[in-house]
């Protein structure tokens, strides 16, 4: 069967999810396909590669089987990704390769350096890329992105403060979980033997929320039909990049119905700051049932730059979110305004474009309780009069935010390089 290109399909999923699981069930299942693997291991001996030898017929000393050890392949080892696949390519003929990530793996970055390679991203390019000129995608094509999620571990991934170190980065559990959900086109829902129909029809629910657009799998031992995770055809960079759950609200905001297991989504708004004591104070004893939040703030004494907040499970994230239009010299300013009419709806006379919109995700969330305790820690008429800059802000301050550049859309895939972790109760 001759291709023009190679499908891939990633498979992603937090620690001890099922991963290896899963793609040795594949591996083994009968498929027409020669399949090719790529597994990816953080420590020097790359123990997922030895069981997929040991359980499939592929073995260690065959080209079919890549193993990328000692980092991750979606910060360090992008580049060496991208050499592993092209010298594969030209090796080995095969039909499919399927990428096995390890637990700390972004699926975003890994997804991206498979479609744009380096000459379209910031990767510095190779010693064999610079001699042969091959990039990854004159040979491959992603097929479909895959998440696993531990059904066991679910709601304890997101009450636990646990993180771990993916190199020098440290990474919050709670966060990578939703990630790996927010970005993927099918999501396998495994370890169902060890937990009860209502908590799989709870954690679905919320599944369903967080990522609507993919196919929701329940396994068991991984044990998947490779229809849904081979050929399917379903990626879609662009598609992927938009379908989180809290974007889509954001988009198009509307109060969700409470569905069976109380797991609704609805967006805050308001034109009043945040008086940056109270705010931080609610964030500290925001109650566990609020599992996602995103979207940005206005903090009282941050005229220059929206705050971006960022909540999965018990962790917390602070980011600078964009500039404010109305913060932007005046040429510039009334430059932008042309250009998106749609701004003069929202504008204030006095602050502008400035205001806040959160997406709030959780499970029998009191809505009107929660909308109260938030415009609780908005300025009162009398301290929107008061002089800002004396309340005390617990929050963190970022570089540039006398004179940021160029931060004018809301972009946070730039500004998480800027994250930080708030320690508000500590
Ligand atoms: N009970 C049960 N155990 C499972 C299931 N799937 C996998 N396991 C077990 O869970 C453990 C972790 O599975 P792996 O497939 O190694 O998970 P992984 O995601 O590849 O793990 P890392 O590579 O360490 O990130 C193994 O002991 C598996 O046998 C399942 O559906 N039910």
């Amino acid at each position: 069967m001759a291709r023009e290109t190679i499908p891939v399909t990633v498979l992603s999923g937090t620690l001890g999810a099922g991963k290896t699981t899963v793609l040795n069930n594949l591996l083994n299942t009968r498929t027409e396909l020669d399949i090719a693997v790529l597994v990816n291991d953080m420590g020097e001996v790359n123990v997922d590669a030895d069981r997929v030898a040991e359980h499939s017929d592929i073995s260690e000393d065959d080209e079919e089987l890549v193993e990328l050890s000692n980092g991750c392949i979606c910060c360090e080892l992008r580049g060496d990704l991208l050499d592993a696949l092209a010298k594969l390519a030209q090796a080995r003929d095969f039909d499919y390769l399927v990428i096995e990530s390890t637990g700390v793996a972004e699926p975003l970055p890994v997804a991206q350096t498979l479609t744009m390679g380096f000459d379209q991203s910031d990767l510095d390019p190779t010693a064999f890329y610079e001699e042969t000129g091959i990039e990854v995608m004159d040979y491959y094509e992603l097929d479909t992105t895959v998440t696993v999620v531990d059904a066991h571990q679910f709601w304890t991934t997101f009450d636990s403060k646990e993180s771990l170190m993916d190199g020098d980065t440290e990474k919050d559990l709670g966060n990578l979980l939703v990630e790996q959900i927010e970005f993927c086109d099918v999501l396998l829902l495994n370890k169902c033997d060890l937990v009860d129909e209502e908590t799989l029809a709870e954690i679905e629910e919320m599944l369903a929320v967080l990522q609507p657009r993919a196919e929701i799998v329940r396994t068991e031992h991984g044990n998947v039909d490779p229809e849904l995770v081979l050929d399917t055809g379903r990626f879609d960079l662009e598609e992927a990049s938009q379908s989180a759950g809290w974007l889509q609200e954001l988009r198009e905001p509307h109060e969700s119905a409470e569905e069976e297991h109380g797991v609704t989504s609805f967006v805050y708004s308001s034109r009043r700051p945040f008086h940056p004591e109270r705010f931080a104070e609610l964030l500290d004893s925001l109650p566990t049932n609020v599992v996602r939040s995103k979207g940005h703030f206005w903090l009282a004494g941050r005229a220059e730059i929206a705050l971006g907040l960022n909540i999965a499970g018990q962790s917390i994230r602070i980011m600078p979110a964009g500039r404010w239009i109305a913060a932007l010299p005046p040429e510039e300013r009334e430059a932008y305004i042309e250009e998106n009419p749609e701004l003069a709806e929202v504008w204030d006379k006095t602050w502008g474009d400035r205001g806040t919109q959160l997406v709030l995700i959780g499970t029998e969330m009191d809505h009107d309780a929660l909308r109260s305790d938030l415009d609780d820690a908005t300025l009162t008429d009398e301290e929107m009069d008061a002089d800002w800059a004396a309340f005390e802000d617990r929050f963190p301050t970022f570089g540039g935010e006398e004179n940021a550049e160029d931060t004018t859309e809301q972009n946070d895939q730039t500004s998480e390089d800027q994250a930080e972790e708030i320690g508000l109760s500590g």
